[in-house]
């Protein structure tokens, strides 16, 4: 799968946006590459794939990564890239009534289309892509639908996605900007903007419910769903901050495998420490159940401080 030339003369309009094969960005990674797309101007840098409309690289101009990929990174059609921005939908995690589904959805093992392009009057350049039901996704869950991923790219990286229901029936959804944050050691990168918070803690069979009592600092195997959180949350990298704000979403997920990562082949032993993941989403009790028609529509933005 490569760009149309419809998608083409999109990018080819609007200065700084490339599209690339992900061999010649990420040469050390393993599989066949996916196209992505490079979207640079003075504020900023990002790649995309078009596979999943996946963000794997966020850099402000004169800063670092925002975003952490795997250094075992395989780059092949039809599975998740390790690190960046996976969106999970439209389901996160195991499906609700059927564990045969793939885990955290299709969205992001299917290749989405680009279908804008611009360059804005702020100096930030935007980026469209969508993904349409299709042979393939209704083979797994036959619902007609519209995503679509507005990307920004400026000072600040913005992602808005829209996800419209266009099935017959009420369906039940849910949803994660699944974002893996490059930190310096994840033992030492510390969380803000969930003091108070209710989590499920979801390692433990019974799935206890705690409320989080200050700042959050990892020390071991963690996966937890912080409920009707804050706006913001900030991780003090050791480095630096990174802010992550979201006014529509519910949720944030945190999530590192801790020494478990040996188990998970794109990770490996050790690689753990590199990042952290806090994922801004609906599930568990926000699971949103859309009606014909409905659009869920919410926005995230990430920055450097
Ligand atoms: O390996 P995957 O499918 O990308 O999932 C990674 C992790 O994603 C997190 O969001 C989940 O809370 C974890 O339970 C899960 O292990």
């Amino acid at each position: 799968m490569s760009f149309s030339p419809a998608e083409a003369a999109l990018i080819n309009a609007v200065p700084g946006i490339s599209q690339r094969d992900s061999r010649e960005l990420y040469p050390q990674a393993d599989g066949a590459g996916l196209p992505v797309l490079v979207i640079e101007n003075a504020q900023g840098r990002a790649v995309v794939a078009l596979q999943g409309a996946h963000l794997m690289s966020f850099v402000p101009a004169g800063g670092d990564d925002l975003l952490w990929l795997s250094p075992k990174l395989v780059l092949q059609a039809g599975e998740a890239v390790r690190g960046g921005i996976p969106l999970c939908m439209p389901w996160f995690g195991a499906h609700p009534e059927h564990d045969d589904l793939p885990k955290h959805g299709f969205a992001r093992n299917e290749n989405w289309s680009v279908i804008e392009a611009a360059a804005n009057d702020d100096g930030s350049t935007r980026v469209v892509l969508e993904l349409r039901d299709n042979d393939a996704s209704r083979a797994l869950w036959p619902h007609a639908f519209v995503y679509r991923l507005a990307i920004t790219v400026g000072s600040t990286l913005h992602l808005d996605l829209q996800a419209q229901h266009l099935g017959q029936e009420p369906q039940l959804h849910s949803f994660a900007l699944h974002t893996y944050f490059a930190v310096p050691d994840v033992s030492k990168a510390v969380i803000h903007g969930l003091e108070g918070t209710e989590y499920i803690d979801t390692l433990p069979a019974d799935k206890p419910r705690i409320a989080q009592e200050g700042e959050l600092q990892l020390s071991g195997p963690t996966d937890r769903v912080y409920l009707d959180v804050p706006k913001v949350q900030t991780i003090s990298t050791g480095k630096g901050k990174i802010v992550i704000e979201s006014a529509e979403t519910h949720c944030a997920v945190v999530w590192n495998p801790w020494e478990n990562a040996a188990r998970i082949a794109d990770i490996g032993a050790g690689n753990y420490v590199g990042y952290v993941c806090v994922e801004r989403g609906d599930m568990w009790d926000y699971s949103p159940t859309l009606q014909p028609g409905d659009i869920y529509h919410v926005g995230m933005t990430l920055s450097a401080e």
